[in-house]
């Protein structure tokens, strides 16, 4: 095994012969070549379990009458909007599209695939002017997401006659990922070919942009067209329809409360193997440690206790999912601006006694605990959050404002795109701005969006670490352009996990999620990784796994690591474990600096100026090629 124990640096690129596009190009063409590299040789491995299962949304209280026909039929409805979704977009905006349909006298269901009866969809025609909307989110490597995979697998391979179907689909994906909005292109395209009729085109949704905006803007002629092909006249009638009924619940024994559970009650107290999205481990903190040597940023190593636990992980690969709670500042301001009481035991029940989701979080439960646990309070409010606020505004101005950002108006959408998305307003925010705006707690619980798990990069190995899994994590903390300081949900509260500072068991809801990101199986395959800052997470397992081989006195390939970060003396992260590698012969790293020296260096530079080293890896010597970052 070849391996150069000097930790090259960034003298390496200062002689650099190309710019910094030139440096991103080869990278690029590096990695495609490896991936078809690594496409054409994995073919053989057994593939491993997909899943991307995030948050349960229904939360056991699903109905066993899986025959959307019939429910439709029962209450008199022609629309039903199927979702595919993970972390609830998707599924909101099915909700949405369902709601308004009201407003063109198609009185519309939202469905979950994998609750439905999907053959059921060559019947649809069966009942005058029904249509079926589809909301699809694509995951992966243009995957469907779980609670849609049977339905898309059963769509792409059977041969279903769906004449007299009509449809349109709406996609959610991301313009980052390679394939954008798969899913959505092929159940289009594949509802096309089976007969099914069209009612209006495709609308592509990117979340790196802003997919509210592709998504109302969509919506904005869609309904024409639905209206159009259906011959409807809209109503024009711009009903606010709750589709929560509340109860308080003033007696109600504290026993029968939730207090954080993600389904069970009283699961976090106890706690039963096998533990996933639905039942989380609350896994003790052993230790959580500062990985920055200076500066005013922070990285934390944190590790997470799973002995008993029989949670099983891969190396490198998977994602450790916390649950996280939300800051209880926000809360109670919440509370102090609607002047509500949020010890209130509440519960919150659908009132479409068809829709299998029969509340929108775990209830009876208290508001402090939905605004804690279960709703997102810092991420930006949608339009269709900001229309529902103007009933409860009473300053005219403050209406307006509202109203022209809940507008698809080309001056509504730049409003919204500036006050809301740039200036980075939450909903306390919004509130706080708009002082004369006092919306019902209960009506926002059911409208703010489902607060979800963090995922991130697992950087022990299992060989290694088998009772602990460790993750490094940056904390996140910004000034917005209104001058607040805005906090990652799940950083700030972990770095408020000190195992040191209590003498009591400091804890965290986890669970593992699967991936595809594996070390090759056999040991002497040469890897290259590439993973500038906390991208270099997921390799820390990879080398650790790699070591322990070589302890054993088994041949190992040459591990090769490109690492980044901002200057040597803050936060070259892992500094003294990766030289103890490099020493030990078991890796060769490369390190840019970026600020260390006038001319700036990053990791392209290194991979531009090893090109041929790179090459020899990959195309001559079968390595594989890992980017993380
Ligand atoms: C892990 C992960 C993988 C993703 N993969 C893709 C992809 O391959 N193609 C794509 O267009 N979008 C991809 N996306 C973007 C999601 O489809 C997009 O964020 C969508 O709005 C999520 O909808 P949901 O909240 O209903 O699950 C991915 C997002 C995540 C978090």
């Amino acid at each position: 095994m070849e391996v150069d124990p000097e930790v090259r640096s960034e003298q390496l690129i200062q002689e650099s012969m190309f710019g910094v596009l030139d440096a991103v190009l080869v990278a690029l063409v590096v990695g495609f070549g490896s991936w078809w590299l690594l496409k054409k040789r994995q073919q053989p491995e057994p593939a491993a379990a997909k899943s991307y299962s995030i948050q349960p949304t229904n939360l056991g209280t699903q109905s066993t009458d899986n025959s959307f026909i019939k429910k439709l039929k029962s209450s008199g409805r022609s629309l039903v909007v199927f979702y595919g979704s993970q972390t609830g977009t998707a599924e909101e905006f099915a909700g949405r599209l369902a709601k308004e349909g009201i407003r063109y006298r198609l009185k519309g269901m939202v469905a979950d695939p994998e609750e439905c009866d999907m053959e059921e969809l060559t019947n649809l025609k069966d009942i005058p002017n029904s249509l079926a909307v589809f909301c699809l989110a694509t995951y992966g490597e243009g995957d469907p997401t779980d609670n849609a995979m049977e339905f898309y697998e059963w769509l792409q391979n059977g041969d279903p006659d769906f004449t007299g179907l009509n449809y349109a689909v709406f996609g959610l994906g991301n313009k980052t990922y390679e394939h954008y909005n798969e899913v959505a292109k092929r159940v289009d395209k594949r509802l096309d070919e089976l007969g099914a009729t069209r009612v209006y085109e495709l609308g592509l949704g990117d979340d790196d942009a802003n997919i509210e905006d592709d998504f109302i803007t969509w919506k904005d002629k869609f309904w024409p067209a639905v209206c159009e092909f259906f011959g409807i006249e809209a109503t024009g009638e711009d009903v606010s329809v709750r589709q929560y009924r509340l109860t308080e619940h003033p007696e109600v024994p504290n026993d029968r409360i939730y207090t954080g559970e993600v389904a069970r009650l009283h699961s976090l107290r106890n706690q039963r193997a096998p533990f996933d999205a639905k039942n989380p481990f609350l896994a003790p903190i052993r230790i959580n440690r500062e990985l920055h040597k200076s500066g005013d940023r922070s990285c934390m190593h944190i590790e997470f206790d799973i002995e008993g636990s029989k949670i099983r992980y891969d190396t490198g690969s998977d994602h450790l999912a916390v649950y996280p709670i939300n800051n209880k500042e926000l809360v109670n301001k919440l509370g102090e601006l609607l002047n509500v009481d949020l010890d209130t035991v509440i519960t919150l029940t659908n009132t479409d006694e068809e829709s299998s989701k029969k509340h929108p979080f775990p209830c009876p439960c208290s508001y402090r605990t939905a605004l804690t646990h279960y709703l997102d309070i810092t991420s930006n409010p949608r339009t269709h959050i900001l229309k529902e606020l103007i009933e409860y505004t009473k300053d005219p101005q403050e209406q307006e404002k509202l109203r022209s950002m809940a507008s698809t108006t080309p001056e509504g959408k730049q409003l919204y795109n500036h006050w809301i998305i740039q200036e980075n307003r939450n909903i306390v925010h919004v509130l706080e701005d708009l002082p004369s705006c006092k919306p019902a707690l209960d009506h926002l619980c059911e409208l703010l969006p489902r607060l979800q798990a963090r995922y991130y990069s697992i950087s022990s190995s299992p060989k290694v670490f088998p009772t602990t899994v460790h993750i490094t994590a940056v904390l996140v903390q910004y000034e917005t352009p209104t001058g607040r300081i805005n906090k990652g949900v799940a950083t700030s509260w972990l770095a408020t996990k000190q195992p040191s500072q209590s003498e009591v068991s400091v804890t965290a809801p986890i669970y593992i999620r699967r991936s595809q990101f594996r070390l090759p199986t056999r040991a002497q395959t040469p890897i290259i990784m590439i993973g500038p800052g906390t991208g270099l997470a997921p390799f820390r397992g990879f080398i650790q796994e790699r070591s322990q081989l070589k302890d054993e006195g088994k041949l190992i390939g040459d591990t090769i690591l490109y690492f980044g970060c901002r200057k040597k003396a803050e936060d070259f992260i892992y500094e003294e474990e990766l030289s103890e590698y490099v020493q030990k012969g078991v890796l060769t790293m490369h390190v840019a600096f970026s600020r260390d020296q006038v001319h700036k260096v990053y990791v392209t530079h290194l991979l531009e100026k090893n090109m041929d080293e790179i090459w020899k890896v990959i195309g001559e010597n079968n390595g594989h090629l890992y980017v993380c970052g």
